[in-house]
């Protein structure tokens, strides 16, 4: 990868909740995005044109900055999971014929037959959720079938809540793609198709098969076999840069685009922990086991193995209201309060979930005192740890819920946004009892996206993935256990276990 240019190299993109990024090592820049949460709190969209404005910027200011485009020999990216793109009819030809005088915002602001896409955040879609689980059995027929009960954020649902609510707006699409295969689709000027991993976030692909369920189909839309296209392995490659790019910014033409996947796929490793907007749990697995909770992904990079995800809807941004209530509004302060107590909290356990969790489905703030009695209130310090212990607690428990055990040789690599705040990350290590590792990178979606490019030109599954990031920079260790953690959170992960049973038996909310 590009150490010093002029370099051939494999570039990366990531299009998540709060940020678009490209990234080959030793550069990055960045645009931020954002979403929108309607009156109802349950509908959150993005508008679509956000993301290609994103391209736009970030194409210019890489050629800005004297970016040489011709070196690049394949590129690939990420998208947040599970957001939907609706392309309307006629959009085909306007990106196969795309002007390079134009950015691509001028010339696809006609192409999308919604303007503001559903995405991940998304949890109004609960009658959309019973409707699909009673089509195919019930939600444990769902998860053997595609990898997860229905979730409100899953795309086949939020493509039936469009089809219901809006079936003008449904049959003008042509096609539907995700965040993924909508980015790729920009690089590629025509349809990208959909991964089987990324695929694997939307209650609609047969994870085993790796083939659209008809039966789940059919519950959701007419017609939408079509729509979505033949899912592809996730390092196919999908076809040659468009002309657009060759022609504007000097790519190569026969740049290959590899499939673009979810972020939280786009770096395969067998434990990650990643910090971002969402907090998400990642794991590689060699045999599908689905449940009720938690999803089981299709690997991206071994096309025998699987990958399990727990998602936790309340992660940075819930951090961020904690640090503003109670740290200053300041990193450094809440770093200042982790530090200033102790491992265990003296008891003292909490639960923030400001907007209704995904794992487990609860909402609202949640203290407990040392003798388990309920409070309304901590000290400052106590609740910017009693946040941080909870979260990393929820994840432990709920990992061990799906069978993952902590060994003597777990590593944690830990990825996002707040995986650059060292004091988090020692209650991580310390409530998992393992060493957490991180990139010292940008952002792993992107940096796993540049290696799932070079995957893909090297010959994808013909080609071990751990083959091609033999070259990567190794991650550094960033923070060990404490002497006497482990003691400390085997006596409080039983505890706040229970406590966790005892509100949801006491705050029976919708799903999601
Ligand atoms: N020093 C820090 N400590 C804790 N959290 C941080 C720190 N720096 C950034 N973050 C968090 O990182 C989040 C963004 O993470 P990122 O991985 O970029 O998100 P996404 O990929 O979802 O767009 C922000 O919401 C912010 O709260
Ligand atoms: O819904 C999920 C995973 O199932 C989220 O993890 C999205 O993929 C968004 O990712 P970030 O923007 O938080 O990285």
């Amino acid at each position: 990868m590009a150490e010093s240019a002029p370099r051939r190299c494999c570039l990366g993109w990531d299009f998540s909740t709060q940020q678009a990024l490209a990234c080959i090592p030793c550069f990055s820049c960045r645009t931020r995005g954002g979403v929108h949460v309607h009156k109802d709190g349950l509908t959150v969209t993005s508008p679509v044109l956000m993301w290609v404005q994103a391209l736009d910027i970030i194409l210019e200011k890489m050629k800005a900055s004297g970016f040489d485009f011709s070196q690049v020999l394949a590129l690939s990216g990420a998208g947040q999971q599970h957001g939907s793109i609706y392309w309307q009819a006629g959009a085909q030809q306007a990106l196969r014929s795309l002007s390079p005088d134009l950015p691509l915002h001028q010339q696809l602001q006609a192409c999308f037959s919604i303007s503001d896409c559903p995405v991940w955040m998304d949890s109004s879609t609960t009658a959309q959720c019973r409707q699909l689980e009673a089509a195919v059995g019930g939600a444990q027929a769902l998860s053997c079938l595609t990898g997860s009960r229905a979730y409100e954020r899953f795309t086949g649902n939020q493509i039936a809540k469009i089809y219901q609510q809006n079936p003008k707006a449904y049959s003008h699409t042509e096609r539907i793609s995700l965040v993924s295969s909508f980015a790729a689709s920009l690089f590629l000027g025509s349809y990208s198709p959909i991964d089987y991993s990324d695929g694997s976030g939307m209650n609609l692909l047969q994870i085993q098969d790796k083939v659209w369920s008809q039966a789940c189909l059919g519950s959701c839309a007419p017609h939408l076999e079509e729509k979505l296209g033949p899912p592809v392995p996730s390092c196919s490659v999908v076809g040659a840069i468009s002309s657009y790019y060759v022609q504007r910014y000097g790519f190569p033409p026969g740049c290959k685009v590899v499939a673009f996947t979810g972020d939280n796929p786009a770096l395969p490793v067998s434990f990650q922990v990643s910090l971002g907007t969402s907090d998400t749990l990642f794991l590689w697995l060699q045999e599908p086991m689905p449940t009720l909770e938690g999803h089981i992904f299709c690997n991206p990079v071994d096309p025998q193995h699987y990958m399990a995800l727990l998602c936790f809807k309340n992660g940075s941004l819930m951090r961020e209201k904690i640090r503003d209530e109670f740290a200053s509004c300041s990193w450094s302060e809440f770093s200042k309060a982790l530090q200033s107590t102790e491992m265990g909290n003296g008891g003292n356990l909490g639960f923030y979930f400001d907007v209704m969790e995904i794992t487990p489905e609860i909402i609202g703030r949640h203290r407990f005192n040392t003798e388990n009695h309920k409070v309304s209130a901590f000290p400052g310090d106590v609740e910017v740890r009693a946040l941080i212990e909870g979260q990393f607690m929820a994840k432990r428990i709920h990992a061990e819920g799906l069978g993952y055990r902590v060994m003597s040789k777990t590593k944690i690599l830990a990825t996002g946004g707040a995986s650059h705040n060292r004091d988090i990350l020692q209650v991580l290590a310390d409530v998992f009892g393992a060493p957490v590792y991180v990139m010292d990178t940008a952002n792993s979606a992107c940096v796993g996206s540049a290696y799932r490019a070079f995957h893909g030109l090297a010959g994808g599954t013909d080609v071990p993935f751990s083959e091609v990031v033999k070259l990567a920079p190794n991650p550094r260790l960033a923070a060990t256990p404490s002497p006497g953690a482990s003691q400390v959170y085997e006596a409080l992960l039983p505890q706040f276990a229970k406590l966790e049973q005892r509100i949801l038996s006491q705050t029976q909310g919708p799903p999601e």
